[in-house]
């Protein structure tokens, strides 16, 4: 894995209406290199993601500190500035995919339209191109796919569909925000596990925020734990999971039944 610098966050704080709600958040992350977020309801693991890409909800405002995407700081940047980066450098996906596609319009045409706001591609090549990034989440049946809208696909496929997305323009940084969590746990370990590989193809770095330690442990390289709106643990992962530092870690991990993610994989 490389070892060169992608993202650096110093010092974050986040308020919303002035209510300081993010305290000190740092970390780095390198190309291709996998982070988890963990911790629990309302701890600012969402905050964090969006404040990355720039989509923090309404009232949400950096009040101190930087993110740094290769080198270029994205606090302030302008709408423009937004435009060639979402999508194509960071990408982000949700715990729903299905509710950020559009449900009148069927997916083969969505795929063209994401596909030729960042680059000059014919209809054919698009489609080819959605073809082989849908097999690669297990979406063999792609000519049919492209022909359906979102509703006329299950909860899973509609997962899958969604990391295909947000991997489609090969971002530099996928943010997945509980992508999984939806699904029930088989799926969940697949989804998990394409998504891994299909990033790992193209080298792009993951930040997954999860509740679920056993997603984070199966995934990732890195593990920030967050509470309250602050880190309270943080390092590569195994250290993290084998030596946690914090007593909230050591709560979280014997909430997890099987140590290492182990149940998803099975
Ligand atoms: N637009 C907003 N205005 C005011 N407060 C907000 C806003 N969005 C989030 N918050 C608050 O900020 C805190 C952190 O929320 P955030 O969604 O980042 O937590 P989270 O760790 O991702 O939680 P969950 O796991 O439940 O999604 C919460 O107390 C939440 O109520």
């Amino acid at each position: 894995m490389s070892e060169e610098l992608l993202l650096d966050v110093k010092n974050l704080h986040i308020a919303y209406q002035d209510n300081p709600t993010v305290m000190d958040v740092n970390f780095t992350l390198n190309k291709g290199e996998v982070l988890a977020i963990v911790g629990e309801s309302g701890s600012g693991k969402t905050t964090v993601i969006r404040a990355i890409l720039g989509l923090l909800s309404t009232g949400g405002k950096i009040t101190t500190g930087d993110i740094v995407f290769e080198g270029r700081s994205l606090n302030n940047l302008a709408k423009r500035e937004w435009q060639p980066i979402r999508g194509k450098e960071i990408s982000m996906i949700f715990q729903d995919s299905g509710s950020a596609l559009d449900p009148i319009q069927k997916i083969g045409k969505q795929f063209r339209e994401y596909f030729k706001t960042h680059e000059t591609l014919s209809d054919e090549e698009c489609d080819a191109k959605a073809i082989s990034l849908l097999a690669s989440v297990a979406l063999t049946a792609g000519v049919d796919i492209l022909q359906r809208y979102p509703y006329e696909l299950s909860g899973g496929q509609r997962q899958r569909l969604g990391v295909a997305m947000g991997l489609a323009l090969s971002p530099k940084l996928l943010l997945g925000d509980e992508p999984t969590s939806a699904l029930d746990v088989t799926t969940q370990a697949q989804v998990v596990l394409e998504m891994k590989a299909l990033a790992k193809n193209q080298g792009t770095a993951i930040i997954i925020v999860t509740h679920n330690l056993g997603v984070a442990a199966h995934m990732a390289d890195k593990i920030l734990v967050m509470k309250s709106g602050r880190v309270v643990d943080s390092g590569m992962a195994k250290d993290v999971l084998e030596n946690p530092s914090h007593e909230y870690t050591k709560h979280l991990m014997d909430s997890v039944p099987t140590l290492g993610g182990g149940r998803y994989v099975e």
